[in-house]
C-alpha cells in the first residue's frame, strides 16, 4: 500500500500577526492544515497567542486549524480549543499527567488529538498511547521559537515511531515541527514523517501558496 499524500501546515508563527486573517487565506488551496502555536510563557519561554484570537481567525478561513499547544496547563484549555473548531489539538507529553484521558476529552469534543514531545524527550515510553492519538508531533527543534535550526538526529524518534505505527497499522500522521524546509523535508519524509510544520520556510518566501506547493513535493515517499 503507498503512503498517504503528504500533509504539510504553514505555522503562523512566521506570519505577521497584524494581519493574521490574510496570511491564512494566503495559503488556502496549497495548505492542508494551518498550524498555530500558542504559547504561554511558562512551559516554553515565549509568548504568542490563545483562544481568543484563534476563535476569530476560525471565521476568516477554511483552513482546518492544526493547534499546537505548548502550554504548562492543557487539560485545563485543550477542550476549548476543540469547542472553538480546531481540527486538531496537540498538547505535549511533558504537560500532561494523563494524556490518554484528555486524547479522549479531545476526540470527544470532536476535534483530533495529538501528543507533542520535546527535543529532549524519548519516543519510546509514549508508543503503546498511540492508539488513542491522530496525529504525534515530534519536535525537529526544543520547542518555544521559530527560525531555529533542524536537528538532524530528531529523525530517530521519527524512525521508531514510524515502525511502530506500521507495526500497529495505526492510523495515526507522524508531524515534525522545527526548521522545515526545502534542504530539510526531504529527509524528515524518508524518516517515516508524513506532516509538516512550516513556518519561516512559507512565510519568508515571495509566494508563500507556492512555497507549500513545493514543500508537498519535496515530502513525497514512494
Ligand atoms: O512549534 C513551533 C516552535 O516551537 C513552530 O511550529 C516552529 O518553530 C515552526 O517554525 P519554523 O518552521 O520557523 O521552525
Ligand atoms: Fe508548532
Amino acid at each position: 500500500m503507498s503512503a498517504p499524500p503528504p500533509v504539510v501546515a504553514p505555522s503562523i508563527l512566521a506570519a505577521d500577526f497584524s494581519r493574521l486573517a490574510e496570511e491564512a487565506r494566503a495559503v488556502e488551496g496549497a495548505a492542508d492544515w494551518l498550524h498555530i502555536d500558542v504559547m504561554d510563557n511558562h512551559f516554553v519561554p515565549n509568548l504568542t497567542i490563545g483562544l481568543p484570537v484563534v476563535t476569530s481567525l476560525r471565521a476568516a478561513t477554511d483552513l482546518p486549524f492544526d493547534v499546537h499547544l505548548m502550554i504548562a496547563d492543557p487539560r485545563r484549555w485543550a477542550p476549548g480549543y476543540a469547542d472553538a473548531g480546531a481540527y486538531n489539538v496537540t498538547f505535549h507529553a511533558e504537560a500532561s499527567d494523563n494524556p490518554v484521558s484528555l486524547a479522549k476529552d479531545l476526540r470527544a469534543a470532536g476535534a483530533k488529538a495529538g501528543l507533542a514531545i520535546d527535543r529532549d524527550t524519548p519516543v519510546e515510553p509514549y508508543l503503546e498511547l498511540l492508539p488513542h492519538f491522530d496525529t504525534l508531533l515530534i519536535m525537529t527543534i526544543k520547542a518555544g521559537f521559530g527560525g531555529q535550526k533542524f536537528i538532524p538526529a530528531m529523525l530517530d524518534k521519527v524512525a521508531a515511531a514510524r515502525r511502530h505505527v506500521d507495526a500497529g497499522h495505526l492510523e495515526l500522521r507522524i508531524e515534525v515541527d522545527g526548521g522545515i524546509a526545502e534542504d530539510t523535508i526531504a529527509q524528515a519524509a524518508e524518516a517515516g514523517a508524513d506532516a509538516f510544520v512550516a513556518g519561516t520556510a512559507v512565510y519568508s518566501a515571495a509566494d508563500p501558496a507556492e512555497a507549500v506547493r513545493r514543500l508537498k513535493t519535496l515530502a513525497r515517499r514512494p
